[in-house]
């Protein structure tokens, strides 16, 4: 799809899920990107996201999820990754721009990327609370050897996910790190839906998910989100290292994540556009 808006004809946003990171872009777009506007947002709760609705002020429609495509030329998917595949069809099959932060959950669903190329959709994967996704996907187009990343999290932000669940792993009382998952980021991402989103996107950047390795440690010593990712490639070898302020709505989610999705909005429509 063209994306480029015109001065009487801003692109319009519709947001699914409008928690830590889905009301700030909200709020950013309410403030004013150049060339977007808000027109709907989706919640699990109508009524409490009519409450949020409420405190902007461009007054956005409150619909079901599904609505969304209809209403807007962009669908921003900021809501947990059970609900990916429907809406993530939805928009693609309407021929829109989605834009997603559950990459884990779009690794399950590569299917869209084919039928998004009849649709004329585009699915659009934010760096998250990531970085270096720029240089990976530099490097990607000649010769990468080795992509690693490690993850640390403080034990409460792991709790609950499902690989520790299946595995009988308990964090409580933890003393020092422990590593509670080693393998590559298809494995990860299914294990930690709501934790290494950063794994899936980096996978798909880079030499693809299952052949990117991924390390997860609970780490009592760590107040942040830390990922680091090592790459081996001709062109380059790098090391980067991301300590995020989990945000205080939700500390599985780095505050930087919210950010992310606003910049990418943003250098949909800019003039000028910085970074690969
Ligand atoms: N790509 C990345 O770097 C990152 C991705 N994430 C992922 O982003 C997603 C959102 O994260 P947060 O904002 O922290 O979660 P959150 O739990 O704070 O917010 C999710 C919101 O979606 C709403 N919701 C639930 N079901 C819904 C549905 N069917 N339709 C619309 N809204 C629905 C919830 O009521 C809540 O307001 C999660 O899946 C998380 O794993 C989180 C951090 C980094
Ligand atoms: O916020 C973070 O540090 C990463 C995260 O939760 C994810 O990738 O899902």
């Amino acid at each position: 799809m063209d994306v480029r808006p015109t001065p009487d004809a801003p692109l319009r946003v519709a947001i699914a899920g409008l928690g830590a990171i889905g009301l700030k872009v909200a709020q950013a777009l309410d403030a004013g990107l150049p060339g977007l506007v808000l027109v709907a947002v989706a919640g699990r709760d109508a009524a409490k996201t009519a409450a949020q609705a409420a405190t902007l002020r461009c007054a956005p429609a409150v619909l079901d999820a599904a609505a969304l495509a209809e209403a807007a030329d962009i669908v921003v998917d900021c809501a947990p990754s059970a609900s990916f595949p429907a809406l993530a069809t939805s928009v693609v099959d309407a021929g829109r721009l989605f834009m997603t932060v559950n990459a884990g959950a779009l690794l399950r669903h590569l299917g869209l990327v084919a039928r998004a190329k009849t649709t004329g959709a585009r699915i659009v994967v934010p760096t998250g609370a990531l970085l270096g996704l720029d240089a990976v996907r530099a490097a990607a187009e000649g010769r990468i050897e080795r992509v690693t990343m490690i993850t640390r999290k403080p034990p409460g932000g792991l709790e609950g996910a499902p690989w520790l669940v299946e595995h009988g792993i308990s964090l409580a009382g933890l003393t020092e790190a422990k590593c509670v998952f080693e393998g590559d980021a298809v494995e990860g991402a299914r294990g930690f839906p709501a934790n290494v989103n950063v794994a899936a996107a980096l996978g798909l950047a880079g030499i693809g998910p299952e052949r990117t390795r991924l390390q997860i440690w609970a780490d009592p010593a760590v107040d942040r989100n830390v990922h680091t990712i090592e790459v081996e490639a001709d062109s380059a070898r790098f090391s980067l290292r991301i300590e995020n302020v989990p945000s205080t709505e939700n500390p599985r989610t780095g505050r930087i994540t919210a950010l992310s999705v606003i910049a990418c909005l943003r250098g949909l429509t800019a003039p000028l556009r910085v970074g690969t």
